[in-house]
């Protein structure tokens, strides 16, 4: 149990937000929302609010580094707190391993309904915190919410076998077992739906959570924290604790015998740091990690819909997305035309705060992002590549916004052929025959996501067979949603979640031979 002594009660005041926002009305949007009750800067452990003494800023990447940026301090803990909340979540566990499938099915579409009651005022805060467009982030909270409905439906169904022993007098049962607590890691670039994908599976299973989100996001996994207080989750369920230090924090995820599984979404290096540290206890893992995903456009390709499928691959979130197109390969035959109409589309975009209509894409996250970008383009420009569109950062509008910008011409020997950018530049790169294609395609580490637009079926099967990822799109730049096994292969990580896959992760089987059982 925690001792009352050991942590103090938030209650949710306003006044941990900054007063001075009379200059801008990012804060006047997060103190209008419908619902105040979101908006939490503590942690949530064994179902209390508390706070440290301890906090870290949270910034809006759009304004950052004005003062205005500045969002709240939210509470960061420390490994301590993290081993209290172990503590809890495995006290609770004890109890909720026993529970129904349905019970937590309704718990989760209870979740499902809360999010959409308040979805608003849940996308306005990825908007601050994150900086995607609003309409983005409403999407998001429909696919993060479409996972609490998924795995509500899947709870019940989280069956065993009866499978026949070679004695005739003995029946073996395969029990499906919730796996314990579990630790849960998540990046900033979908900082509610890294969450309920993991969340909802590990609450169908019947595992308890303690939750790190992304210091840069904390605001909305603690608003998830609250909507499962009010959907009626039993305390010790859901532990949310923020934290300004991952590396310590992450550790003790990974080390403590208490936690039984740990499922992290964020970048390869980080990942196989997290793999290394969980060693000494063999824990089980699921690693959602980097990408570098190839889109083809194949000769017979529909033109048209192959540009449309590049825009929304390649740029959502400003290309901040772990399945985002990284590198596009174009059929000579159809290079030239490529190029015209996607730049062309590409033009008439509008890069803006995201609360503003006409804006259709946001900055990136931060400093590091932006070098990371800059340093993409300048190399492959000095290599020869073709500025086609963009290039330049826009400090105009603010520090982390970049224009969407189009390289011609890149090769493999450019770093942004091998690296994922995570930011808002496409490099295109021709090819004439499908070996090629699928030889350049293939030619890295990571194998998350991949993408290809052809009119062949028999091409459909021979390249989706042979490209070396996880996810393929064929014909389509958007794949995401619960029912999708989502995950990779190579060094873009292990374990799938959504789909009737993701509750597997969760779970343990244990074998039972029943012997002694007359014919
Ligand atoms: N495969 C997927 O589903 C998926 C989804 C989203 C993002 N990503 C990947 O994530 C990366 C971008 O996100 P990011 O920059 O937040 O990644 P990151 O690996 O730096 O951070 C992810 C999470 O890990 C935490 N973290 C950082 N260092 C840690 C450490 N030493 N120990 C424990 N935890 C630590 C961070 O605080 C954050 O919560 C990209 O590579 C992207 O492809 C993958
Ligand atoms: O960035 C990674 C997750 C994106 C998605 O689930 O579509």
């Amino acid at each position: 149990m925690i001792k009352s002594s050991s942590i103090r009660l938030l209650s949710l005041k306003l006044a941990n937000f900054p007063k001075s926002y009379s200059t801008y009305k990012a804060l006047q949007v997060l103190q209008n929302l419908k619902n105040p009750e979101l908006l939490k800067t503590g942690g949530f452990i064994n179902g209390e609010w508390i706070t440290s003494k301890n906090t870290f800023e949270v910034t809006d990447p759009a304004l950052y580094p004005k003062p205005e940026s500045k969002l709240a301090d939210v509470s960061s803990f420390s490994v301590s707190d993290y081993n209290i909340a172990i503590e809890a979540a495995s006290e609770s566990f004890y109890e909720f391993r026993k529970t129904t499938g349905r019970y937590r099915a309704e718990l989760l579409s209870n979740l499902y309904r809360l999010m959409k009651e308040n979805q608003e005022d849940l996308a306005k805060i990825i908007v601050l915190e994150n900086g995607k467009p609003y309409a983005d982030a409403f999407g998001e909270i429909t696919y993060a919410a479409s996972f609490f409905q998924w795995f509500s439906e899947e709870s019940a169904r989280v069956n065993g076998d009866i499978i026949p022993s070679a004695n005739a007098t003995s029946k073996i049962l395969a029990l499906r077992q919730p796996i314990g607590p579990c630790g849960i890691i998540t990046p900033w670039n979908f900082p509610s739906a890294m969450i309920t994908r993991k969340l909802g599976a590990a609450v169908a299973a019947g595992c308890t959570t303690v939750i790190k989100p992304a210091s840069e996001t904390p605001l909305s996994a603690l608003a998830l924290a609250h909507l499962s207080e009010k959907a009626g989750f039993p305390k010790g369920v859901v532990n949310v604790l923020p934290s300004a230090t991952s590396a310590e924090v992450g550790k003790i995820l990974c080390e403590h015998p208490l936690i039984k599984k740990v499922s992290s979404t964020g970048s390869t290096g980080v990942g196989k740091l997290l793999m290394a540290q969980s060693s000494s206890t063999l824990k089980k893992l699921s690693f959602e990690l980097g990408g570098n995903a190839p889109f083809i456009v194949f000769e017979d390709a529909d033109l048209d819909k192959a540009v449309d499928g590049a825009i929304a691959s390649k740029f959502r979130s400003s290309g901040q997305t772990c399945i985002c197109a990284n590198r596009l390969f174009i059929h000579d035959s159809l290079y030239d035309e490529f190029v015209k109409k996607f730049v062309d589309k590409l033009s008439k975009t509008t890069l803006g705060f995201g609360l503003d209509e006409k804006t259709t894409h946001g900055p990136v996250i931060h400093e590091k992002s932006m070098s990371k970008v800059r340093s993409h383009i300048e190399n492959a420009v000095e290599k020869g590549a073709k500025l086609l569109l963009g290039g330049k950062r826009r400090e105009d509008i603010g520090e982390n916004f970049h224009e969407l910008t189009v390289l011609g011409d890149v090769t493999p020997k450019m770093k942004i052929f091998h690296e994922e950018t995570f930011g808002p530049v496409a490099p295109l790169t021709r090819f004439s025959s499908d070996e090629e294609a699928l030889s350049l395609a293939n030619d890295t580490e990571v194998g998350l996501a991949g993408y290809f637009y052809s009119s062949d079926i028999s091409k459909i099967f021979k390249v989706a067979e042979n490209l070396e990822v996880g996810m393929i799109g064929v014909n389509t730049g958007a794949i995401s949603e619960a029912a999708m096994p989502f995950g990779g292969v190579k060094e873009s990580g292990f374990g799938r979640e959504g789909s009737k896959f993701g509750i597997e992760d969760y779970t343990i089987v244990k074998s039972v031979v029943l012997g002694g059982l007359e014919n």
